[in-house]
């Protein structure tokens, strides 16, 4: 166990958009002392207003015990090229898509880590991959949601697809759903309300049995669900959600 204790623990967030958002929101309010760098000035304003520090980042890299790096794959190399000199050491996690351990050259620990938006929440999926131990990152990822240690640098690229972009295709899924009210006659408000409360509900009836343990409860033999059943067969949809979720993991681990 690191010798610093939870509230001494300073935590850095460089690159301030819809991730470090989510992460210095969820990680200020779970009581670390956060600072924070970007370029949004309505995001930067908006974490000030919750308590966390704004700065630049050899500022912030210099004060933090821990530095997440939140910044595009495009700014990666001059993010770490700024901060090189005074991230000797310290301990920096990467949540950045498709950049490898070898990508991130610096005198310092680095974690590889994949997580999604859904952190804001404390509700996110979390891996991390690193070749040193420190109890005290897993203790940081948890305040995002569930964690996993992974087995190598290959598993955190798979749940770049599984967990970082999986919200999106959820939400594309949940949208059709609504059209599907709208087409039918239901307002798109019943629509959503319904959707989400199926959604959330399925997921919490999922933790004790399998998917098809559950789908043979609820269809009843010549009844209504097998014909919806038949259709999405017959749409394939669910080879269509493997080649989504295969082509965001091949583009995770760079092709
Ligand atoms: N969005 C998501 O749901 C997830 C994202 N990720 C990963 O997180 C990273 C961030 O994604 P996302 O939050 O969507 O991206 P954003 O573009 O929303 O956020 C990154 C922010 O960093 C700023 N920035 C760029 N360079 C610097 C710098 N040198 N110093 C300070 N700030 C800088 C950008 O400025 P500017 O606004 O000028 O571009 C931008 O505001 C990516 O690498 C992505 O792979 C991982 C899992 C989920
Ligand atoms: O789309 C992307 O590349 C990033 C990584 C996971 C979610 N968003």
């Amino acid at each position: 166990m690191s010798e610093k204790s939870l509230d001494s623990s300073k935590i850095a967030v460089l690159g301030a958009g819809n991730l470090g958002y989510a992460i210095a929101k969820r990680l200020k309010e779970s009581g670390y002392e956060v600072i924070v760098t970007g370029r949004r000035e309505a995001v930067l304003e908006s974490l000030k207003k919750m308590g966390c520090r704004v700065t630049n980042n050899r500022d912030a890299v210099s004060e933090a015990d821990f530095v997440i790096i939140t910044v595009k794959p495009k700014d990666l190399d001059s993010l770490i090229d700024e901060i090189r000199d005074c991230a000797e050491g310290k301990i920096i996690i990467s949540f950045v898509a498709m950049k490898k351990l070898e990508d991130i050259r610096m005198n310092a620990k680095i974690v590889r880590a994949m997580s999604n938006i859904l952190c804001e929440y404390g509700l996110a999926f979390t891996a991390y991959y690193c070749e040193f131990d420190d109890d005290e990152i897993e203790s940081i990822l948890s305040k995002l949601g569930d964690v996993y240690k992974a087995k190598d640098e290959k598993e955190v690229d798979l749940m770049t697809a599984f967990s970082g972009s999986a919200p999106a295709f959820v939400a594309k899924i949940i949208e059709s759903f609504i059209y599907a009210g709208l087409n039918s006659g239901l307002n798109a408000e019943v629509s959503k309300k319904c959707a989400l409360s199926v959604f959330k509900a399925t997921s919490e009836a999922l933790k004790t049995q399998s998917p098809e343990e559950f789908i043979i409860k609820v269809t009843t033999p010549a009844g209504t669900t097998i014909q919806g059943l038949r259709k999405l067969m017959e749409h394939r949809v669910d080879f269509a959600i493997v080649d989504a979720l295969q082509a965001t993991a091949r583009r995770a681990m760079g092709s």
